[in-house]
């Protein structure tokens, strides 16, 4: 079972380099850890669970914060028009996005970083992503909003780039032109 001292934190190397592609079909043991890694977003949320675990919630995971320099990332969340997003995906591309940005009001956070880093995270409003997830299926995401956000954001970790990378240093509050949030 993934807990918090598993999740490698800011300054260890896989956090900022580009993670390996997963050779397919996954071995046992990547399907093993992209298993785990779902499991422990989904504890995340359970307040029983969470509490016994001493587990930061969560929304997303990916395998550079295990210290793996893998492309596996997993996310478990419900965006705010009620779709629901629960799954692994190994090796994910994204394809296609808007030029029209987004962000969290505010702010974001990471399991991976022990403080508040307080700023507007741009990110494409839309994108379309290519992986393969955790059942073997090729699969084509056309995302949109926060669950947009939240893609990039696991994506960004198997890039080596951590949240606060796209902060507007000079203005972290500056919101990017024509951009609207998506909470
Ligand atoms: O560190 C991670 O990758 C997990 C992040 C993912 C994330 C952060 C900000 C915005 C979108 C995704 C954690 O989920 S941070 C904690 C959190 C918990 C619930 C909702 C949003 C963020
Ligand atoms: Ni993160």
């Amino acid at each position: 079972m993934i807990t918090m001292k598993d999740i490698v934190r800011e300054g260890y190397p896989t956090l900022t380099e580009s993670a390996a592609p997963v050779e397919m079909p996954p071995n046992k043991e990547d399907q093993e850890t992209l298993t785990d890694m779902l499991t422990f977003i989904q504890n995340s949320q359970d307040p029983e669970i969470s509490e016994k675990y001493e587990l930061r919630p969560g929304v997303g995971l990916a395998a550079p914060q295990l210290g793996l320099s893998k492309r596996m990332m997993a996310v478990h969340f419900e965006d705010l028009n009620g779709n629901s997003y629960s799954d692994g995906y190994y090796n994910p591309k994204i394809i296609s996005h808007s030029v029209e940005q987004t962000y969290i009001s505010t702010g974001e956070g990471c399991l991976s970083v022990d403080r508040e880093v307080p700023g507007i995270v741009p990110r494409h409003m839309r994108i379309t992503i290519k992986a393969i997830n955790l059942n073997g299926e090729p699969v084509k995401l056309r995302l949109k909003g926060y669950a947009a956000v939240v893609f990039q954001h696991e994506i960004d970790h198997l890039n080596g780039i951590m949240f606060y990378d796209h902060i507007n240093k000079n203005d972290p509050f500056k919101t990017p032109d024509g951009a609207k949030p998506c909470d």
